[in-house]
């Protein structure tokens, strides 16, 4: 398929939701998409989906877009991939967009490729760093070989550049304009899917009991250092209302599930509290947690590099100080109901 990428502008961001509240993945690429639509000198625009979501439509445009896309159908509630993906295969084809970034999540990854696939576009999925070169190209980064390298990818001859990208690693956008500006700038687009043409029906939504770490407020982490015994983490977790979480030695190990490791290969957190017991401080582990808004660090080494990374440090095993800390915070706990 030949095409003129010079037909190709502007860098698109979907805006995913549910119930037409927005993933927090969506407000994140919305930043760095003006930040690449800057450098490139383009618009950056958001795609919102769904039934009844105008207000996310405005909501991106208050917070960076310069203009949103709002295909708003019954047909788009519940997600299913057929309608997201067939519409928004339409627009890619009629709008031209030069670069599309959709959230690494259960339902970015399900209707992508859809978009992908017929655009004979590549997809660079599961990034953790975007860029733009000197050309205006995409340069969309992420770990490959189980983690062992990163990979660059750019994609020079074809349009769109399409990248999905992991929650988590970029900071989410700030509202700045009102709602009046908010509301002039987005579009209702025609829709183009029907019920009829949708394959799939949602006969029942099941809640999945698999963890998601990267939304929690609060995240007890445990390292090799646990030696096996994850009692003082969790029960430190559960007494601050937090998540566990682990090092890739502790998931390697075979004390915590995969979903829980945090770092290069393994989940981005940024919650307000990170609790490291246990863990050195490898640079592939602080990929992970390096912006969390406070770290505090216990570990038997006074010499571990985690320290450095920490805003409160505690010398000492884990074994002693988790159960301190956690009848600490029971007792104020009790003394304040
Ligand atoms: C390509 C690649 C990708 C990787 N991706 C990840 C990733 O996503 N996430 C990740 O975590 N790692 C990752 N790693 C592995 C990483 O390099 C480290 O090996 C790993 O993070 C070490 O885990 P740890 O800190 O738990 O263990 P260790 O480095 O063994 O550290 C254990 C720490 O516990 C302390 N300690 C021991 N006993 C106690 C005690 N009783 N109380 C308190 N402290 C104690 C020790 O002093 C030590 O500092 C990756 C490596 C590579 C090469």
């Amino acid at each position: 398929m030949t095409i003129d990428i010079d037909d190709y502008r502007d860098v698109w961001v979907f805006v995913e939701q549910h119930e037409g509240d927005a993933a927090p993945v969506s407000w994140e690429l919305l930043s760095k998409g003006r930040e690449l639509a800057d450098e490139t000198g383009e618009s950056l625009i958001a795609l919102v989906m769904g039934d009844g979501v105008s207000h996310l439509a405005e909501e991106a445009v208050a917070r960076g877009a310069d203009h949103a896309l709002l295909a708003d159908d019954p047909v788009f509630e519940p997600y299913r991939a057929d309608p997201y993906g067939e519409q928004f295969r339409a627009l890619v084809e009629e709008r031209k967009p030069s670069i599309v970034l959709i959230g690494g999540t259960h339902t970015g990854r399900d209707f992508a490729g859809r978009v992908a696939v017929p655009a004979h576009a590549g997809l660079t999925a599961d990034c953790t760093e975007l860029a733009v070169d000197d050309e205006g190209l995409l340069l969309a980064s992420r770990p490959t070989f189980g983690g062992d390298a990163m990979a660059t990818i750019k994609c020079p001859s074809h349009r769109p550049q399409m990248a999905t990208v992991r929650a988590g690693v970029f900071d989410a956008s700030e509202a700045t304009k009102d709602d009046v500006d908010a509301a002039a700038a987005v579009e209702e687009v025609n829709v183009v899917v029907t019920e009829e043409d949708t394959l799939s029906t949602v006969i029942e939504r099941v809640v999945s009991d698999v963890v998601d770490i990267t939304d929690a407020d609060v995240v007890v982490a445990g390292g090799a250092g646990a030696e096996g015994d994850f009692e003082p983490i969790v029960e430190l977790a559960e007494a601050l209302g937090g998540e566990v979480a682990a090092s890739r030695a502790a998931v390697d190990e075979g004390w915590v599930e995969p979903a829980r490791q945090v770092g290069q290969t393994g989940k981005t957190v940024r919650p307000h509290l990170y609790i490291a017991a246990g863990i050195s401080g490898a640079v592939q582990h602080l990929e992970g947690m390096n912006d969390s808004d406070y770290v505090v660090a216990v570990n038997t080494d006074p010499n571990a590099a985690i320290f450095e990374h920490a805003d409160y440090g505690i010398v000492g095993d884990l074994h002693e100080v988790l159960p301190a800390l956690t009848a600490m915070i029971r007792e104020k706990q009790e003394v304040a109901v």
